[in-house]
């Protein structure tokens, strides 16, 4: 029998009890976690993807009203109210029970248990916790669909969308280009709600901000023992994607060594976990995205030409906010409406949106989306002044002698000095995430 993708946490002091579930558990199911503390369930499931828990009641030899158990269903579902738990007592109070699956416990098993039983339970949960996670990517999806609007009167980018519509509901990889904050990531997640795909995990891995060290374990994950942290076995980020999209982000920064495994992954869609033999066959979409210049990366030797190849079936240049500025008027009132919603405020009114049209927007749809945030929480009598000047080139500079990459550089050696080396403040400035202001710092030598 073909052991079902699922992973099984069982908690329980009494190492005996421990073993013997997991020897007759792991017959079925591909990883069996085992604890013999509920302190450490916290730590166990943030560091794995699991599926279903057994939780015994009563840890505290003498204390058998199983109220530590049930103290531990709750914080559980605190932090994932979609796994299922089974219960697990030597005492078969019925009240108990009762109240164990009132609180929203899935099952509850006597122990000594009959091992079929068992697995009809757990196996039931697995099926539980596979609808439950698809409900909850589904949730997910709608609702991060409504933050954005994706109408235009912009023709380039209604170019662009009329070839996201031919090509999302395809397996065609894409790779899409764009500047920070052109929207690159909000595309990736329309191109993934609107293929055969919506109802599977939808994974966004940003490779700009792995270290090296840490890449490989975590997109591809480990055997128990493969390194001195390796406690437990884990799947990796684009396992867990298995089914449905990953979006690899900032393709651009990978080193030739990443290039290569990602390059074998997408040609073989196979996967193996650090320290394993065993290969992995996945069902994966891939999408791609950078602010690079690929071409001019692989002519440099940077980026390998056959990764390129591969990964751009379908190239898609997202143009930058200052060249669709048809759409600064549909785009501002989306996010006023958003954020007088946030902040209880209305009925506010630009009072210089004519300013708008006359800047650049280095950050593109984030730096406007962040102006406007800022501009309604520090708003007085229902105006909105979007303090450009807060940016960090002051108007006075003349930036029209400046290539685009001077520019770049000259704004953020000019928000750093502004916010005193202040990464966040001068990130949110700029309009760019924490990651890739690092990364420009580091391009620039600041
Ligand atoms: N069409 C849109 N409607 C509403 N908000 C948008 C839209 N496009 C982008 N945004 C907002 O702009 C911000 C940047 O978007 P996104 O992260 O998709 O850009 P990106 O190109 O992936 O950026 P980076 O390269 O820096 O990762 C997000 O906060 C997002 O909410």
């Amino acid at each position: 029998m073909r052991k079902k993708e699922a992973t099984i946490l069982i908690v329980d002091d009494d190492e005996d009890i421990l073993f013997s579930a997991r020897v007759w558990l792991k017959k079925f199911f591909e990883e069996v976690i085992t604890i013999n503390s509920p302190k450490k369930i916290i730590p166990t499931l943030n560091e794995n993807n699991v599926d279903v828990i057994l939780l015994d009641m009563n840890f505290r030899r003498g204390f058998e009203d199983g109220k530590e158990g049930l103290y531990w269903l709750k914080e559980i579902q605190e932090i994932n109210k979609n796994i299922p738990v089974i219960l697990m007592t030597a005492y078969g109070e019925v009240e108990l029970a009762v109240e164990a699956l009132k609180k929203g416990a899935t099952d509850f098993i006597l122990k000594p248990w009959n091992n079929e039983k068992l697995y009809a339970s757990v196996n039931l949960a697995v099926d539980i916790s596979r609808k439950n996670k698809k409900l909850q990517q589904w949730e997910n999806l709608q609702t991060s669909l409504t933050e954005y609007n994706l109408e235009t009167k912009s023709p380039k980018m209604q170019d662009v969308m009329k070839t996201l519509k031919k090509v999302s509901p395809t397996d065609a990889n894409i790779l899409l280009l764009g500047e920070n904050g052109t929207g690159k990531f909000v595309l990736a997640e329309y191109i993934h709600k609107n293929s055969k795909r919506n109802n599977e995990p939808f994974v966004h891995i940003d490779l700009g901000s792995l270290s090296e060290n840490l890449f490989e374990a975590e997109l591809f994950g480990y055997a128990k023992g493969a390194f001195t942290d390796a406690k437990n076995d884990k799947a990796g980020k684009i396992e867990n994607a298995n089914g449905g999209t990953v979006f690899l982000d900032e393709i651009g920064n990978l080193s030739p060594q990443l290039q290569q495994k990602i390059l074998t992954l997408i040609q073989t869609k196979k996967l193996t976990r650090i320290g394993e033999n065993k290969e992995r066959f996945l069902d994966i979409r891939f999408i791609f995205a950078t602010n690079a210049d690929l071409k001019k990366l692989f002519n440099e030797g940077k980026f390998r030409e056959d990764l390129y190849y591969r990964i751009n079936t379908v190239e898609i240049e997202i143009p930058p906010l200052r060249e669709r500025k048809e759409d600064l008027q549909n785009l501002s009132e989306f996010f006023i409406q958003k954020y007088q919603k946030k902040y209880a405020k209305d009925n506010l009114e630009f009072e210089n949106f004519e300013e708008l049209n006359n800047y650049h927007f280095p950050g593109n749809i984030r730096e406007l989306e962040h102006s406007i945030e800022r501009a309604i929480i520090l708003s007085e009598d229902g105006k909105i002044n979007l303090a450009l000047q807060n940016n960090p080139i002051s108007a006075s500079e003349n930036l029209t002698s400046l290539n685009l990459e001077e520019m770049e550089e000259k704004m953020i050696a000019n928000a750093l000095k502004k916010y005193k080396g202040n990464i966040s403040l001068a990130s949110e400035a700029l309009g760019l995430t924490r990651a890739s202001l690092y990364r420009r710092m580091e391009k620039f030598g600041l």
